[in-house]
């Protein structure tokens, strides 16, 4: 789906898919030179890093295995609730491994800081992070992003794998919804 499709729900495109596609093969070209000859493990936190997930995996030259996790700091609006809950677990162990973990946004920081501490707990050999976008003004707790995405203002933003209300992950973009949006949720139009 392009911001064409949902025009009338839009009310201004961020990052375009050009945009996202350049990102993606500059990180994808980087992590294979910095893990050539490693064994690297793929984090990604479902659902919104699917997209992104896939997008990098594919961009890569090297070979790298796939895992997903699944948790939620948010329900249905735009607010975190502050507390990480895991709905999914990895369905391998991670001791002296190497991770990358694979995000689509650092908001407040608090899911990849507990997802980094998490790993590192676990046993990992390395935990270095990639996230496409970054609100950097609302972080709350300290995050290091060995591959930086793009920085974004502090607005609520859907598309490539971001939901609001668990629509528009399908948009190929990010945008900024109409302000009528994020109230009427759950209406279709
Ligand atoms: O930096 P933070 O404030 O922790 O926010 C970032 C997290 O929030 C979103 O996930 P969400 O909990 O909405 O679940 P989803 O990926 O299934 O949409 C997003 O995909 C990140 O994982
Ligand atoms: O801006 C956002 N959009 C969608 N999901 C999110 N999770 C944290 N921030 C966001």
């Amino acid at each position: 789906m392009r911001i064409a499709d949902i025009q009338s729900h839009i009310d201004h495109e961020l990052v375009s898919k050009p945009q996202i596609e350049e990102l993606i093969r500059r990180v994808a070209a980087q992590v294979s030179q910095d893990y050539a000859g490693k064994d690297l493990l793929l984090v990604a936190v479902l659902k919104g890093a699917v997209n992104t997930m896939t997008a990098l995996s594919q961009a890569l030259t090297i070979p790298v295995q796939l895992e997903f996790m699944s948790l939620s700091s948010y329900g249905a609006g735009t607010q975190s609730s502050g507390t990480i809950t895991v709905r999914k677990d990895l369905d391998c162990s991670v001791r002296g491994r190497h991770i990358l973990i694979v995000e689509d946004i650092i908001d407040s920081g608090r899911t990849l800081r507990w997802l980094v501490d998490e790993l590192n707990s676990r046993g990992a050999a390395s935990v270095e992070v990639f996230a496409l976008l970054d609100k950097v003004s609302r972080h709350e707790v300290q995050v290091d992003v060995k591959y930086p995405g793009y920085v974004i203002p502090d607005e609520f933003v859907v598309g490539f794998g971001l939901d609001y209300d668990e629509r528009y992950r399908n948009l190929d973009s990010i945008a900024v919804l109409k302000p009528q949006e994020y109230q009427d949720q759950g209406e279709q139009s």
